[in-house]
C-alpha cells in the first residue's frame, strides 16, 4: 500500500549574514548548507498496518509524512501510495488519505467549524447523504456536535485536535497520516483520542501511520514500529521484538516485617534498600519469579510484593541513546 525506496530528502540552509540589514541580504545570498533531514530510507506499510514512526527531535519523521502525503518534495529515492507517486498524483491520491499535524490545524481559523467542513465536503465532492451520516457519526464519536457552530480559533486545543482529525476522515480516507496527534492533550483527552484512534484501526480497517513522543500512544495502538535517527532508519520491528531487543531488567519491590538482610548475588542486583524494603532487578531469562521468591524469604518474612515490567518509555529512551552512539 505504501512502498517507500531510498527516500532522501536535503534541506538547503541558507547563511545568514551578520550586520546591519543581514536578514535581508541572507534573501539574496547564494551560499547555502545542505541539512540532509532523511537519508536512504526503506520500507514498506501494508493494508490495515498502523505503524508507529518514531525517533528524537529533528530526526526527520515530520519530514516523511510531508513527502508522503504529497506535501514535499523528495530529494531521492521512490515514493508510491497505492501504487501513485504521492507528488505527482497529488490530486487523486488526496481522496485515499487524510493527514493530521498535531501541531498545526488545517482548518479555517476564524470560520465556524461546519463552515470548514462544508468547504472540505465540496473540495472532495462528498455526497451530501454520506456527509450527513459523517456529521451524525462524529458527532456520536467525537462529540463535535457541541463545537461545531463556534469559530476554530475559539475552540480548546482537545476540541480542536478533535476537530481536526474529524476534518481528516470526511472523504472517508483508506490511509492515515498522524503527525503527533496527541501532543498537549491532558490525560483524558489522550485516552479519548486513542480510543478513537483504535476505533478506527480495528473497525474502519484503517492504514495508520503515526509519529508520536508519547509511548503510550504506541504500545496502545500500533503493532510495528519504524525508528529512525539522524534521518536514517535504525530499526523496522514488531513492539513485542522491540521490547525483547532491548532487554532491561525487570524489578520486584518487596516489604518485609523487619530489615531483611540480602546476600549480593550474581543473577540479581539490589538497586535499592531503606528499613525493611527492598527494590530488586533481575532478568526473567536468568531466574524465575518464584525461585528469585524463594531467594529473597530467606532473608525475612516478606509482607508484600510488587514486580514492575520495563515499560516501553524506557525502552525508548534506551533505544535512542542505543541508536545515538550507533550512528
Ligand atoms: N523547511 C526546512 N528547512 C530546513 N531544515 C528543515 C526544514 N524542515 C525540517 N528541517 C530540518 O530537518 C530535520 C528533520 O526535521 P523534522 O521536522 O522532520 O524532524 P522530526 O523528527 O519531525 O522532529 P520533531 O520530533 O522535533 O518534530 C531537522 O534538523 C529540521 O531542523
Amino acid at each position: 500500500m505504501i512502498e517507500v525506496r531510498d527516500l532522501s530528502k536535503s534541506f538547503k540552509i541558507y547563511e545568514t549574514k551578520k550586520g546591519a540589514f543581514g536578514t535581508l541580504r541572507s534573501v539574496f545570498s547564494k551560499k547555502y548548507t545542505l541539512k540532509e533531514a532523511v537519508k536512504n530510507i526503506s520500507f514498506t506499510i501494508n493494508q490495515g498496518e498502523c505503524v508507529g514512526y518514531l525517533g528524537p527531535n529533528g530526526a526527520g519523521k515530520s519530514t516523511t509524512i510531508k513527502i508522503l502525503s504529497g506535501i514535499l518534495y523528495p530529494s531521492g529515492g521512490t515514493i508510491t501510495v497505492m501504487g501513485k507517486n504521492p507528488q505527482i498524483h497529488r490530486k487523486q491520491l488526496a481522496s485515499c488519505y487524510g493527514v493530521v499535524f498535531g501541531q498545526r490545524s488545517q482548518l479555517w481559523w476564524d470560520l465556524p467549524l461546519r463552515d470548514s467542513y462544508e468547504i472540505l465536503r465540496e473540495m472532495y465532492k462528498v455526497d451530501k447523504q454520506k456527509y450527513e451520516t459523517f456529521l451524525m457519526e462524529y458527532d456520536r464519536l467525537l462529540e463535535i456536535g457541541s463545537f461545531i457552530d463556534t469559530p476554530v480559533r475559539k475552540l480548546s486545543l482537545g476540541q480542536r485536535m478533535r476537530a481536526d482529525l474529524a476534518a481528516a476522515l470526511i472523504h472517508d480516507p483508506a490511509i492515515l497520516f498522524l503527525d503527533e496527534p496527541t501532543i498537549g492533550l491532558d490525560v483524558v483527552g489522550k485516552k479519548r483520542m486513542r480510543e478513537f484512534l483504535l476505533h478506527l484501526r480495528e473497525d474502519k480497517k484503517k492504514t495508520i501511520v503515526l509519529t508520536t513522543h508519547d509511548m503510550d500512544d504506541i504500545s496502545f495502538l500500533c503493532n510495528r514500529v519504524i525508528l529512525i535517527n539522524h534521518g536514517q532508519m535504525m530499526m523496522d520491528t514488531t513492539l513485542n521484538d522491540l521490547q525483547k531487543k532491548i532487554r532491561l531488567p525487570s524489578k520486584i519491590h518487596l516489604t518485609y516485617q523487619s530489615k531483611p538482610y540480602p546476600q549480593s548475588g550474581s543473577i540479581y542486583q539490589i538497586i535499592e534498600q531503606t528499613d525493611n524494603e527492598l527494590t530488586l532487578a533481575y532478568d526473567r531469562s536468568v531466574i524465575k519469579v518464584p525461585e528469585l521468591l524463594a531467594l529473597c524469604s530467606e532473608w525475612g518474612e516478606i509482607i508484600d510484593i510488587q514486580m514492575r515490567e520495563p515499560d516501553i518509555e524506557e525502552i525508548m529512551q534506551n533505544l535512542y541513546e542505543f541508536t545515538s552512539k550507533n550512528s
